[in-house]
């Protein structure tokens, strides 16, 4: 669907203004050889460029949502895609599943994985060495410029030890990893966790950049210094019941 807007000296030009959201629906999760259900249909949407925040005690089942998405687990039931809505509103074509190689997920304490002695090879970790075609390489390269710009990382030498990096520049770091990649949806796990105020405060303003170029979903126990950059939020309770909720802050 598009627009026309019509400009003063009669030029004009098209936006489009169609949009994705996440869906997810009833989903429930039973780990392998259990019992127990750890997600109780869980359900909600998230737009496409905005931020979602999870809260909730701990031990109610966010971070085994967190997996799923990711699709390091698969829901015992429902669904998880991808939605496009025309400018209408509207469902413009029937849903696509959300697949693992478009979502980025940060663990809690992602420096505590890093393996390589320099920030370039942390970053390319994994990466084709001889194998991969010239034009993957060459897709790699870029998003590893871009990642490195988005995420401010710009004034540190590639040849750095990521040991030996700020705690704020570390999450930096952690962040670029997964936008080489250009996911849809970027997941990140208490990113503000084990940070001194002024990290965190960076963490936050960066969050807050990225909004602009991808879906952003968080789960943290941190709602006071994330509230002025939360679009949408829930409260994950007791037996993975997740309800949309306003953030008590
Ligand atoms: N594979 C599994 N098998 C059985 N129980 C599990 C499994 N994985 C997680 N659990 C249990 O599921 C519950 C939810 O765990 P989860 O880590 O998702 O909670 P959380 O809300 O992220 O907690 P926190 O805020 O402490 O990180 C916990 O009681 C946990 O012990």
């Amino acid at each position: 669907m598009e627009g026309r807007f019509n400009l003063r000296r009669k030029q004009s030009f098209k936006v489009s203004c169609d949009y994705s959201c996440l869906e997810v629906k009833g989903v429930c999760y039973q780990p392998p050889g259990t019992q127990q259900n750890l997600l109780n249909k869980v359900s909600f949407s998230l737009k496409e460029k905005s931020l979602g925040l999870i809260f909730g005690q701990s031990g109610s089942g966010k971070t085994t949502l967190l997996q799923l998405l990711a699709g390091l687990s698969k829901p015992t039931s429902g669904s998880i895609n991808i939605q496009k809505y025309g400018n209408d509103r509207k469902p413009n074509e029937s849903p696509q599943p959300l697949v693992p190689e478009k979502v980025g997920i940060v663990f809690q304490f992602p420096e505590r994985y890093f393996l390589a002695d320099t920030v370039l090879e942390e970053v390319t970790f994994g990466w084709p060495r001889q194998s991969g075609s010239i034009q993957l390489k060459e897709k790699l390269a870029w998003g590893l410029h871009s990642a490195i710009n988005s995420v401010g990382l710009t004034g540190i030498s590639l040849d750095e030890n990521p040991h030996a990096l700020s705690g704020g520049y570390k999450r930096r770091l952690a962040l670029a990893i997964q936008l080489v990649q250009v996911p849809d949806l970027l997941i990140l796990d208490e990113p503000l966790a084990g940070l001194d105020w002024k990290a965190r405060a960076d963490v936050v303003k960066l969050l807050k950049h990225l909004k602009k170029e991808l879906t952003l979903l968080i789960v943290s126990h941190d709602l006071k210094e994330l509230s002025s950059i939360v679009d949408c939020s829930w409260r994950m309770e007791m037996g993975g019941v997740l309800k949309e909720e306003a953030l008590p802050v």
